[in-house]
């Protein structure tokens, strides 16, 4: 007899420091029934109004910097995994912060973009590994993927419970730190691109003379469809797409118009953009 059974996975003690859109992401597959966090979740943020909402949730314990001082000093004490999900401006502030409360086997997990291995472990004490990550957002919904980079005093367990704690919001991907800023254009800034090109299509629709309503369904389930299409058959894009252009057809005239337009040279040219702007996130 063959049973399915969901994969369960236990976690230790976890502190998430700024808990917006990306820490709110994570902490989402994290409640899932599957998973347990021995010890709990803290989570900190500015305002109190955000604390109290994260709250709410059972398991998690919410403090606000704009409270008390010492808010993500006390999210640390005794937390196995501190994951730093503040904008890299503040990394070096808030590592500077609570260096001298982590635990000394923590695993500091960073998600910060730019901010580098080295510079965190400057900051925090020997004892301490860091691990630095790239999620996306799609991990609300578990269906993120994620980078993750070795920092020089991670352990392979340490790798290991970062891998177990990001496979419970998708995918992960192990690469080393150089290659980390260049998966961050792909994978961390893509949603954002597939959002772009979903708003500008809708635009088209609506100007072909649809309803904004029917248009966003036309165009939105358009994406959907073919995404799931693309994940249910495992066939590759471009026979995917040669399904739907018929020879001497419509589509093809419409796909001349677009690869005549380099969208290549175009998608080269934003991630070089979101590149480049990483590597002055790194300088601080
Ligand atoms: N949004 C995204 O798609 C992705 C974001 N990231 C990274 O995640 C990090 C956070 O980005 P978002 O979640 O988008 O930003 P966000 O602005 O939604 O969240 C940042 C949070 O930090 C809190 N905060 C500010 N100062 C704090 C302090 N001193 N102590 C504790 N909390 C504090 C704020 O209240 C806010 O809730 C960034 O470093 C970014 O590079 C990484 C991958 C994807
Ligand atoms: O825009 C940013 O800087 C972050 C990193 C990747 C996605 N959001």
């Amino acid at each position: 007899m063959t049973t399915t059974e969901a994969r369960t996975t236990t976690l230790p003690t976890i502190a998430f420091l700024g808990a917006g859109s990306m820490a709110g992401a994570i902490l989402n597959g994290l409640l899932s029934p599957v998973v347990s966090v021995t010890g709990g979740i803290r989570v900190t943020s500015r305002t109190a109004e955000k604390a109290a909402g994260f709250a709410e949730t059972a398991g998690v314990t919410a403090f606000a910097t704009e409270s008390r001082a010492d808010a993500n000093r006390e999210a640390v004490r005794g937390a196995k995994l501190v994951v730093l999900a503040v904008k890299p401006y503040l990394v070096p502030e808030v590592l500077a912060d609570v260096a001298g409360d982590l635990e000394p086997d923590a695993v500091v997990v960073s998600v910060a973009a730019g901010v580098t291995v080295a510079t965190m472990e400057a900051a925090v004490p020997a004892s301490v590994a860091v691990i630095r990550t790239m999620p996306n957002t799609p991990a609300q919904v578990g269906r993120g993927v994620t980078g993750v980079s070795a920092g020089s005093r991670a352990s392979e367990a340490d790798v290991a419970l970062v891998r177990e704690l990001f496979e419970t919001v998708g995918a992960v991907v192990e690469v080393p730190e150089s290659q980390l800023d260049a998966l961050s254009t792909i994978s961390g800034s893509g949603p954002a691109y597939v959002f772009l090109l979903i708003e500008e299509f809708v635009k088209t629709a609506i100007a072909k003379g649809f309803s904004a309503e029917q248009a966003t369904l036309l165009v939105e389930q358009t994406f959907l469809g073919a995404s799931e299409l693309l994940a249910a058959t495992g066939e590759d894009p471009a026979e995917l797409r040669r399904r739907v252009t018929s020879p001497k057809g419509t589509t093809e005239k419409a796909v001349e118009v677009l690869q005549g337009a380099s969208l290549s040279t175009l998608f080269d040219r934003a991630t070089d953009a979101a590149l480049a702007r990483a590597q002055e996130l790194a300088k601080g």
